[in-house]
């Protein structure tokens, strides 16, 4: 998952792709911390202010340090020209608004760098939690199975499905980073999304999750492929490579 920067030395950043990507998510996180401090801000209303925090914090930290790639952000219009840039970076300043603001820990800011449609470089930071994980650290996912599979509030009927059918017990988690993420540090085996996302929600997840052994598909078992003209990616599954079998196979029936 590495690809060395080639910009010629533009504003001199000496941060490599990876490291770049790594405190950006972090910094963004520290910053949405401190929106929350002191209990000062609620609601919509807080939500909307760290959307906005983070998305001006990192569109700045881009522009200075990457200035001639792309940008694809839930929070603001396009930098740059995606259709003809090799390489786009598919962020998402705060995923999990709703639980951001209600003070749960299931929040997660998203980095991703995408050359050609796939993922080189992608950090998940979960803040409440003091966790940020990136592709190029991210340890191998192994040990046992814990048998729960992680999901929306409202689960699809193809969560249902699967988690009849593979006997997962289904465990509610905010946020899509927050989701990933429990299915790589093995609180989770599994996460199954269908009815709709768009890049921004699930490209550094995914970025994470492939580093870590994961198996991530679209749900009928073709690639994922990132940075496409309407970036809505509706569907996907991350689980470990020991139920990629079962898990296709199950989906296969209803899919
Ligand atoms: N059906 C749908 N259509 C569009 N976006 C969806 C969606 N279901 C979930 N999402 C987005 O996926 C992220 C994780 O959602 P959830 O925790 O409910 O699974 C949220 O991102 P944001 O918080 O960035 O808006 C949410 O908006
Ligand atoms: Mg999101």
């Amino acid at each position: 998952m590495r690809s060395d920067y080639s910009g010629s030395g533009l504003h001199g950043s000496g941060f490599s792709d990876a490291e770049l990507a790594a405190r950006i998510a972090e910094g963004a996180g520290e910053i949405l911390l401190g929106v929350r401090h002191g209990d000062l801000l609620s609601g919509r209303h807080l939500g909307d202010v760290g959307d906005t925090m983070a998305q001006a914090w990192i569109a700045s930290v881009l522009a200075r340090h990457r200035p001639a790639d792309a940008v694809l952000s839930e929070e603001a219009a396009d930098v740059g020209d995606r259709a003809t840039a090799e390489r786009v970076w598919i962020i998402d300043p705060l995923d999990g608004t709703r639980q951001f603001a209600s003070g749960s820990d299931e929040w997660a800011v998203h980095v991703a760098l995408t050359e050609g449609g796939k993922i080189t470089h992608a950090a998940v930071s979960l803040p409440a939690k003091g966790r940020v994980f990136r592709s190029d650290t991210v340890e191998t996912t192994t040990g046992p199975l814990s048998g729960r599979l992680a999901t929306s509030r409202y689960a699809s009927y193809e969560v249902s499905w699967v988690s009849r059918e593979l006997k997962l017990n289904p465990i509610p988690i905010g946020s899509a980073g927050a989701k990933a993420m429990a299915v790589v540090t093995g609180e989770a085996d599994a996460y199954v999304h269908a009815g709709g996302q768009y890049e921004w929600d699930n490209c550094a997840p995914v970025g994470v999750a492939l580093a870590a052994g994961l198996h991530c598909s679209r749900l009928d078992g073709t690639p994922i492929v990132y940075n496409q003209p309407y970036p809505y990616m509706p569907d996907f599954v991350i689980c470990r490579s020991e139920l990629r079998e079962d898990m296709l196979a199950s989906l296969a029936e209803i899919w």
